[in-house]
C-alpha cells in the first residue's frame, strides 16, 4: 500500500518538464515564463499629455490667459513641432509632448478655442504630463522567468512590444474513459447503462490546470479497443484513463497495461484507493500492438470500439485546435491558430528542452531558434512537431522520462477520479509546466459535524467552507459514487492516516478548491 504523498511524487516524477517555445501572447495565458523578459522600448515611449486639451509653457499662464493655438496633436501624430512661447497647441491623450511645452491644461479648464484659446488659472510645470521611461525603461527586466502569466503581465509584454514569449508549453493529454456500461450523455439511457462523466470531468479538469486534452471516444471493457485506442496517441504527454483497475473480472486497463510497463497499486486514500501509472511500453516497429484475437468488432459495444480505433480524436471534444493537430495521428501537420508555435516547437528539437530557463528572452530565443534538424526520425512522420515534442519532453531530464506514453490510470468510480485528478496528477501537470507553486492553498477550519475515518487510509470528504474559512460543512458522504455533493463543494475535509473520529466543532484541515 502507497502512501498519498509517496505516490504523488511517483506520479509527479512521469512527467518531465515541458519543452521551452515561443508561443504567440494569445496562447500563453496561464502558462509559466521560461525566460527573463527584457523591455525593448520604454513605457510610455515618449512624453506624452495625460489629458485632453493644451500644450503651454507654464510661465506664459495667469490668472485669465488667451493664447494663440499654433497646431493640433492627435495622438499618433509623429511630426509635433515645437511650441514656440506665448502659444499653445492643442494635444489630445497619449499625444506626443511639443519640445518646448512643460505643462497641458486640461480642456475643462479652458474655452475649446480652435485659433486661440482662454485658459483659467496658473498650471503647474509638470501638470499632465507623462514622462519617457515612467513605467518601465528599455533595457530592464519587465517579467522574470518563472512567472505565471496571467492577463496584467500578457499585457505588459505586448505594451512593450512582444509578440510571443518563451514558456513552457501547454502539457497535452489525452483522456480515455473505460466501461462497457456507458453511454454518451444525450442519448437514450438503456437498462443497465449509465452516462459517461468521468471523460467530460477529467478533460475540463486538465484544461483548469493548463493543459490540452484530447478526449477519446470511450472503449468497452475490451482488450484490443483499449489497445488500438491508445496506440497512436505515443506521443502524448500523458494518458488518462478511467475505470478498469480494481479487482472484477473485466478490468481492462489493468488487463491490458499491467504487462506494457504500467504498475498498479493501492493507495491508502479514500476515496481513490486503486490506482495505477507508468510509462506504456509500445512495440519497437511501427505496426502497433499484437492485436491477436482483436477480430472485426461485433455486437453494440464493440461499435463503440470500432469507432474509437478508426476515427481517434475524431469525438466532438477535440481540444485546442493545437492539440488536436499535435495528437492526431492522421494531422498533415500543424493548423489553426497555433500554427507558428508548433512550428517552432518542431524545430526546437530535444537539446533546447529546457535550456533557456535563466536566460534572457533575447537569449533564450536565439537557443531555440538553432537547433532545427532533430525533427526527423521514427516517429516523426506525419504530426512532425508533436513527434519532435514529445522526444523532447522525454529527454529532457528530471523524472522518470524513460521511454513509452505516461499514463495515469484512475479509478471508475466519479469522485474517485476527480480527487485522484487533483490530488497526483494536477501536481504533476502544474510542476511540468514550471509552476512553482502546485498546491491548492489550504486552511484549517471547525466541522459543523462529526465525521468518521478508516484508521489506515486519508479520507477526503466534501465540504462547504463559509467566506472566512471559519466553519466547514461536510456535504454529502464518503462515497466516491456521489458526484452531486463533489460538484456542491469548494474545500475537501482531510482526515489524515490514524485519525478515526472527530467531532463536531473540531478543527479539520482543508484543501480549498475555489
Ligand atoms: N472486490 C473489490 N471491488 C472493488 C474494490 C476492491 O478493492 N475490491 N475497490 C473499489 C473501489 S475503492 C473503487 S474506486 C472501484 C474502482 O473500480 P474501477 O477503477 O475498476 O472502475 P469501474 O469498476 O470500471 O467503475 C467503478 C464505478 O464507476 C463507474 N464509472 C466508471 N467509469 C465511468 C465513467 N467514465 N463515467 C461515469 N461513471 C463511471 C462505473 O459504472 C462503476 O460504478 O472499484 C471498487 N470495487
Ligand atoms: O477508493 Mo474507491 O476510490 O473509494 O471508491
Amino acid at each position: 500500500m502507497w502512501s498519498a504523498s509517496d505516490y504523488r511524487d511517483r506520479v509527479a516524477a512521469l512527467v518531465p518538464p515541458l519543452p521551452v517555445v515561443s508561443a504567440p501572447l494569445a496562447d500563453c495565458l496561464g502558462l509559466v515564463l521560461a525566460a527573463d523578459v527584457v523591455a525593448g522600448v520604454s513605457l510610455p515611449p515618449f512624453d506624452n499629455s495625460a489629458m485632453d486639451g493644451y500644450a503651454v509653457r507654464a510661465a506664459d499662464l495667469g490668472e485669465t490667459t488667451v493664447l494663440p493655438v499654433a497646431d493640433d496633436i492627435p495622438a499618433g501624430r509623429t511630426d509635433v513641432r515645437p511650441l514656440e512661447p506665448g502659444t499653445a497647441q492643442r494635444i489630445m491623450t497619449g499625444a506626443p509632448l511639443p519640445p518646448g511645452a512643460d505643462a497641458v491644461v486640461q480642456v475643462e479648464l479652458t474655452d475649446g478655442g480652435m485659433d486661440t484659446v482662454t485658459l483659467r488659472g496658473r498650471v503647474e510645470p509638470g501638470k499632465h504630463i507623462r514622462r519617457a521611461g515612467e513605467d518601465v525603461v528599455a533595457g530592464t527586466v519587465v517579467l522574470r522567468a518563472g512567472t505565471v502569466l496571467g492577463s496584467a503581465r500578457l499585457g505588459l509584454a505586448a505594451a512593450v512590444g512582444l509578440g510571443e514569449l518563451p514558456v513552457r508549453r501547454r502539457p497535452r493529454v489525452v483522456v480515455l474513459s473505460t466501461g462497457t456500461e456507458l453511454t454518451p450523455p444525450g442519448e437514450p439511457l438503456a437498462p443497465g447503462r449509465i452516462y459517461e462523466s468521468n471523460s467530460v470531468l477529467l478533460a475540463a479538469a486538465v484544461r483548469e490546470a493548463g493543459g490540452e486534452a484530447t478526449v477519446l471516444r470511450f472503449v468497452p471493457d475490451d482488450v484490443p479497443a483499449f489497445l488500438s485506442a491508445i496506440e497512436p496517441y505515443r506521443d502524448a504527454d500523458l494518458l488518462i484513463t478511467s475505470g478498469g483497475v480494481s479487482a472484477g473480472a473485466y478490468e481492462v486497463v489493468k488487463d491490458a497495461l499491467s504487462d506494457r510497463g504500467v504498475e498498479f497499486v493501492r493507495v491508502a486514500m479514500q476515496p481513490g484507493g486503486p490506482q495505477g501509472c507508468g510509462r506504456i511500453r509500445f512495440p519497437a516497429d511501427s505496426t502497433g500492438f499484437d492485436h491477436t484475437g482483436a477480430a472485426e468488432p461485433t455486437g453494440p459495444d464493440r461499435a463503440t470500439a470500432a469507432e474509437s480505433a478508426a476515427v481517434g480524436p475524431a469525438a466532438p471534444d477535440r481540444g485546442t485546435a493545437a492539440g488536436s493537430a499535435a495528437l492526431s495521428p492522421t494531422a498533415a501537420g500543424p493548423t489553426g491558430p497555433n500554427r507558428g508555435a508548433e512550428v517552432r516547437q518542431a524545430l526546437e528539437g530535444p537539446a533546447a528542452a529546457g535550456s533557456a530557463d535563466s536566460d534572457h528572452w533575447a537569449a533564450g530565443s536565439a537557443a531555440l531558434n538553432h537547433a532545427g534538424a532533430e525533427s526527423a526520425g521514427p516517429d516523426r512522420g506525419a504530426a512532425g512537431g508533436a513527434a519532435a515534442l514529445g522526444s523532447a519532453a522525454a529527454g529532457s531530464g528530471a523524472g522518470d522520462s524513460g521511454g513509452g506514453l505516461a499514463v495515469v490510470t484512475l479509478p471508475g468510480n466519479p469522485v474517485s477520479a476527480a480527487l485522484s485528478f487533483e490530488l497526483f496528477v494536477r501536481p504533476a501537470l502544474l510542476r511540468a509546466a514550471g509552476h512553482a507553486v502546485v498546491d491548492r492553498p489550504r486552511a484549517r477550519a471547525r466541522t459543523t459535524e462529526a465525521l468518521r475515518s478508516p484508521s489506515d487510509k486519508v479520507q477526503y470528504r466534501r465540504g462547504r467552507h463559509d467566506a472566512g474559512v471559519v466553519e466547514v460543512v461536510p456535504v454529502g458522504g464518503p462515497g466516491s459514487h456521489l458526484l452531486a455533493s463533489f460538484a456542491e463543494s469548494n474545500c475537501l475535509i482531510e482526515l489524515p492516516v490514524g485519525v478515526t473520529e472527530i467531532a463536531a466543532g473540531d478543527e479539520v484541515d482543508l484543501v480549498l478548491l475555489d
